[in-house]
């Protein structure tokens, strides 16, 4: 809850007029039994009707004033707590966005939206209550006792007895109730997940008609976020019931006491009704202990959330001898002895790869599925880091470069196509800062997907789905591609991305490609595709097992030959 609550410190002078206003009602609610006991006392008892008078008139003021400071700490309360969780907001996005795929694999996705919604909402109106009402109810209670002792100390010892208890009772449930909310916020993690899940995958869940396993799915975690909700709120609730019975006992013997005290004559009628309004606003106040502690427990569940995330070691970062001028100029990349684990498994993904390729060069790599292909180029803008071994560029180890500029420096295009909400040119336009239109038209034309965009409803400004539902799969592709070629990179990396491109389109994609002055690395399935680079890296089982030209891998190894064999049939791989 530490980090959470630092995000109060620019909120420190509106929080302490709040706080102050606060004092205000307090004040005039503990001053206006002390009043009214004077009325009576004065007033009543000798039938004086200006006294009366005077006092009622004190304490109307009072209450107008109070009223005018509720007000006015509302405003100032309501200020704290939105300026609150938009900074916590800000801050959590910031560091989401730091994540590495390591820290990223630690949280599901669901459990961050959860943090980013749910979560701050619940710190935020927390805050916003304290200011507001929790932190009067306390310190009414503190305020009322002492004043009850000032009216009439013997009558207020009953105070001593019953408040001890209460706040150890009160302590007691806050501190259960604190771990009950956890679970109830983890739940909602678990319904999110699964309504994360059936939302992305629709229509693959319509197409293995699977509905009523989803359903089932989401009945199971919807009844245990019910049933955790009911027990918690339910344990809360039997909380108050003890607490009245204590504070009511307290009244019985004070209204008992008073009584006694004012036939003998040692007391006044005007105090045991003082002291008696005092136990009633202090009853009130505890009452108010049930709502406050579910609450603070709420908040505390939910602050200490936000905190993992906010405290979690960003293991990817710029290194300390990161030199922020220096860019990538050449593309040269070497791969020099590199292995890969990924962090938290045992498995080595890829063992000693050694190459190097060479300014404007085309590699394609090639290999079987979970070969370790993805895993390689996920190296090369430092998505991870390699486990053993160096990989440079332009002769500099990637961790000389700030990721940024390291980035910067390359287009990626990943296996499967993202595309996010928005129209088809700020789509392509996401892949460089202020692109022009001309740059816009110019990428999607070598990317093949111009002549397909011209025949949407609203061309370039179409507007795409999430995630791109309303187009193809190649479309998607293509459009990815050209998010990457605006860039005009040094190092272009394309994941499997024309595997949904016919022959023809492929071709002209690939001829396009090579006015591009970069180094360009790209997997494929297709010997077809493969054919056209200037070399081949065949990696299998996360080693090289070979890199050179088409033709001289056809000679050098049979893998490569089983595979030709497989795509083109025997007779290719003899002729050839
Ligand atoms: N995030 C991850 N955490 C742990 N292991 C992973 C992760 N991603 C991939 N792997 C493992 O690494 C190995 C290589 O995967 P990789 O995705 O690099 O293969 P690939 O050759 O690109 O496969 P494909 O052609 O199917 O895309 C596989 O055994 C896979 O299970």
């Amino acid at each position: 809850m530490k980090t959470v609550l630092a995000f109060l410190k620019p909120y420190k002078l509106p929080a302490v007029v709040a706080f102050l206003l606060m004092l205000i009602e307090l004040t005039v609610e503990l001053m206006l039994p002390f009043f009214l006991g004077k009325m009576i006392n004065e007033g009543v008892v000798n039938q004086d009707i200006d006294t009366i008078m005077m006092w009622g008139v004190i304490m109307i003021g009072l209450a107008f004033i109070a009223f005018i400071a509720g007000i006015i700490n509302s405003f100032y309360s309501s200020h704290v707590g939105w300026g609150f969780a938009h900074d916590i907001r800000k801050k959590l996005f910031a560091k989401i966005q730091a994540f590495s795929f390591a820290n990223l694999n630690q949280y599901p996705t669901s459990g961050l939206m959860t943090r980013f919604t749910n979560d701050v909402r619940q710190i935020q109106n927390t805050i916003y209550m304290i200011l507001r009402i929790m932190s009067k109810a306390p310190l009414l209670v503190i305020g009322g006792v002492i004043m009850a002792f000032v009216v009439n100390a013997r009558l207020a010892l009953i105070f001593l007895i019953t408040v001890p208890i209460l706040v150890g009772f009160i302590l007691w449930v806050l501190k259960r109730a604190s771990g009950l909310f956890n679970k109830i916020q983890n739940s909602i993690d678990k319904v999110n997940r699964v309504m994360q899940e059936n939302l992305s995958g629709m229509r693959l869940i319509k197409a293995f008609s699977r509905r009523n396993h989803e359903e089932t799915r989401f009945t199971e975690a919807n009844k245990t976020l019910a049933n955790r909700t009911r027990y918690t709120f339910r344990f809360i609730e039997s909380s108050m019931p003890v607490l009245l019975f204590v504070m009511n006992l307290s009244l019985i013997f004070i209204i008992w006491f008073g009584n006694l005290q004012t036939i003998s004559g040692t007391t006044s009628v005007g105090d045991v009704v003082a002291i008696i309004n005092y136990a009633m606003r202090v009853a009130m106040s505890i009452s108010m202990f049930t709502f406050i502690i579910m609450g603070i427990s709420r908040m505390k569940a939910s602050a200490d959330r936000v905190d993992q995330v906010l405290n979690v070691d960003v293991d990817l970062k710029d290194h300390d001898e990161a030199d922020s001028s220096l860019r990538v100029k050449q593309g040269f990349i070497t791969f020099d002895h590199v292995s890969f684990i990924y962090p938290g498994t045992t498995k080595s993904v890829l063992s000693n790869v050694r190459f190097s390729v060479n300014p404007g060069e085309r590699l394609a790599v090639i290999g079987s599925t979970g070969s370790g292909k993805t895993s390689l180029f996920q190296l090369i803008p430092r998505l991870y880091d390699a486990t053993e071994g160096e990989i440079r560029i332009d002769h500099r180890p990637t961790t000389d470069y700030t990721l940024d500029n390291l980035r910067r420096s390359i287009g990626y295009v990943p296996q499967s196509p993202l595309l996010f909400t928005g129209t088809v040119a700020e789509n392509i336009a996401w892949g460089k800062e202020h692109a022009s239109t001309k740059e816009i038209i110019h990428a999607a034309k070598d990317a093949q997907i111009h002549d397909a965009i011209m025949e949407l409803d609203n061309q370039y400004q179409t507007k795409v789905g999430q995630k791109g539902v309303n187009l193809s799969g190649g479309q998607k592709q293509r459009i990815s591609i050209a998010r990457a070629l605006i860039r005009n990179p040094k190092i272009l990396m394309l994941d499997d991305s024309t595997s949904a491109l016919d022959l023809t389109t492929e071709s002209k994609l690939l001829h396009a490609m090579e006015s591009y002055e970069c180094t360009t690395l790209l997997i494929t399935q297709k010997i077809s595709t493969a054919m056209r680079a200037d070399r081949i890296l065949l990696i299998d089982e996360g080693k090289v097992l070979a890199i050179g030209t088409h033709e001289e891998l056809l000679h050098s190894s049979s893998l490569y030959q089983r595979i030709v064999t497989s795509q083109f049939g025997k007779e290719y791989a003899n002729v050839e």
